[in-house]
């Protein structure tokens, strides 16, 4: 018998990336696929396998590529790109030119630039979109372990998604049960240059930090398989949430009332992970943008900690109060762009509280349980600014256990070390002198002087020097103590000043820190709460010279600022 003939077929990388995108082709029937083309290996190897397999399902497929800008001769990339993929018979194959915005981390601020560019040059081409986009397994577990390190929940665990619709745009990523290495190996059988982003050797990016450091490094002590492992967490963990929110949906529709409002005594009985879900569909279905989980557990806690909270303030000037058993949305006050109402308070350990209030008068109306008043009692002394204070966000006893906390930690961090504290005056007078009779270790005090203030209410953004250290801090631990980091100018300005006269070290510890007003990021490495952009006071902190001598922080009212 005679040996049957031999048919050569594709190189088995370039077989497994086109039988990965034929099912994704199958959805797009009708639609005009793109694909997102760096000229990488991975979005090469996916444009090669639509060009061949998209003609087959009837699909027409072109190519978008980006310039960012970013990098010197970026436009000659994305030339050369396009040129590469319009040689594999993609048509159309648009440029995208993005702009990407000076604020936020590069690697954000580029991949949201990237993606307003695609949707724009998207929405020129007739009918609807699918972009394809060349994500591998490798990629997924990337960012399952991203989403882990941001400690923000299961969904930034549980990965990407194959599918995803946003308005008439269909984002696709038929590759991500495939390896990098299997992309590569295409490009390579084909004969298609590719292009290394020096970006993605870069360790200064998160991302390459854990491609090239830390994944090898789970996986050898892991014994392997750790990504398609992280792959496939990620996976069944997206059922398990998609489950959830289903569900949390339906009990949203049946229980959200006509005027909007929601009954709070049938939220109680859910469990914590439905009840979240169904407030948290009711806020965004409310049109509440940025809401975090801060926000989410205080809301929460109208439902299951009721104990006559005012309302709790969410981005965009809407509130969410607790009347006659209900929780219905409103606008907050911010009389002058002072004090907004009450928010929630975030514990560095993740473990949020929310903020002590004084009661509610629809608390009372309604008959529901208040607190006492929190300016007496066992908030101690008010210092005669009893009539001042609007809410107590922290009190005593609260930033006393934080203190014993952080003094612990640091105790541990610097064991065998003489530590240098600088204070940074006058704010952080009494955290210093509470954290120093705290901290177990021999320590010197420095005391630096800046201002960035004077009586506003918003950074001026100008650092002045108003003392200076009294002495050479050259080859010393120095930690410098901060009451609060607001914009961040003033601790990014002094961690400049200081770096510059040369210290063994140099670490931050700041009792609180404000999320969400932070314009420069600044390296901290202890920090004892995270609170809302309120302007605050007491514990150092002043209003117009006034209110340091408090022993707890708190909001001042409204009347204050305008007298
Ligand atoms: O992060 P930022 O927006 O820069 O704000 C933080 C700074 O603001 C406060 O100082 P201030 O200038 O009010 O002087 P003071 O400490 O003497 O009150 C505070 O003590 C911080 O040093
Ligand atoms: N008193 C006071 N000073 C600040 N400096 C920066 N932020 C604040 C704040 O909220 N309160």
């Amino acid at each position: 018998m005679s040996p049957a003939p031999v048919v050569a077929g594709p190189h088995p990388a370039v077989a497994a990336l086109r039988v990965a995108v034929r099912p994704g082709l199958a959805r797009a029937a009708g639609r005009t696929v793109l694909v997102g083309c760096s000229g990488g290996a991975d979005s090469v190897a996916l444009a090669a396998a639509l060009a061949v397999e998209a003609p087959r399902a009837g699909v027409r497929c072109g190519a978008v590529t980006v310039d960012h800008g970013l990098q010197q001769g970026s436009a000659a990339r994305a030339a050369a790109t396009a040129e590469l993929v319009r040689g594999l018979g993609l048509d159309p194959v648009l440029v995208a030119r993005a702009e990407v915005a000076a604020d936020g981390g590069p690697e954000g601020a580029a991949r949201a630039a990237r993606l307003a560019a695609v949707r724009s040059v998207a929405g020129t081409v007739a009918g609807p979109v699918t972009v394809a986009l060349a994500h591998t397994l490798d990629d997924q577990a990337e960012t399952v372990l991203l989403g882990l390190g941001r400690g923000s929940g299961p969904r930034s665990v549980a990965g990407m998604v194959e599918h995803r619709d946003d308005g008439d745009l269909r984002w696709w990523r038929p590759l991500l049960a495939e390896r990098r290495g299997t992309t590569r190996a295409a490009c390579r059988a084909l004969g298609l240059p590719v292009w290394e982003d020096p970006w993605n050797t870069d360790p200064a990016y998160r991302r390459v930090r854990l491609r090239t450091e830390v994944l090898p490094l789970l996986e050898d002590a892991l014994g392997g398989g750790v990504a398609p492992a992280l792959a496939r967490t990620a996976a069944l963990l997206r059922e398990d949430l998609d489950a959830l929110d289903a569900l949390a949906a339906a009990r949203l529709a049946a229980l959200l009332e006509p005027a909007g409002t929601l009954p709070a005594a049938p939220l109680a009985d859910l469990p914590p992970a439905l009840r979240r879900r169904v407030l948290r569909g009711w806020l965004t279905g409310a049109g509440v943008a940025d809401l975090q989980s801060v926000h989410l557990l205080a809301v929460d806690a109208l439902v299951t900690g009721w104990r006559g909270q005012r309302a709790v303030s969410l981005p965009g000037g809407v509130g969410v109060v607790r009347r006659s058993g209900r929780l219905a949305l409103e606008p907050t006050r911010v009389p002058g762009g002072a004090a907004a109402r009450p928010g929630p308070v975030h514990d560095s350990r993740g473990d949020p509280s929310v903020s002590q209030s004084v009661p509610a008068p629809e608390a009372a109306a309604a008959g529901e349980p208040a607190p006492g008043s929190p300016v007496d009692g066992p908030l101690g002394p008010d210092h005669g600014y009893g009539p001042d204070i609007d809410h107590v966000l922290l009190t005593e006893e609260q930033i006393q256990q934080k203190i014993r906390e952080l003094a612990t930690r640091i105790a541990v961090d610097y064991a065998g070390r003489e530590v240098l504290l600088v204070g940074v005056l006058k704010g952080a007078v009494l955290f210093m002198s509470d954290f120093a009779r705290a901290l177990q270790l021999p320590t010197q005090m420095e005391f630096m002087a800046v201002s960035s203030y004077g009586s506003a209410t918003s950074s001026s953004g100008v650092v002045r020097i108003l003392k200076d250290l009294d002495r050479d801090i050259t080859d010393k631990h120095v930690l410098v103590l901060e009451d609060i980091i607001d914009s961040g100018l003033t601790l990014s300005w002094l961690l400049k000043n200081l770096g510059g006269r040369r210290p063994a070290s140099l670490e931050v510890c700041a009792l609180l820190r404000k999320p969400d007003a932070v314009k420069v990021d600044v390296p901290v490495k202890y920090i004892g709460f995270d609170i809302p952009n309120e302007f605050v006071v007491g514990y150092g902190l002043d209003y117009a010279e006034r209110y340091r001598d408090l022993p707890y922080i708190a909001t001042l009212r409204p009347e204050v600022y305008s007298s």
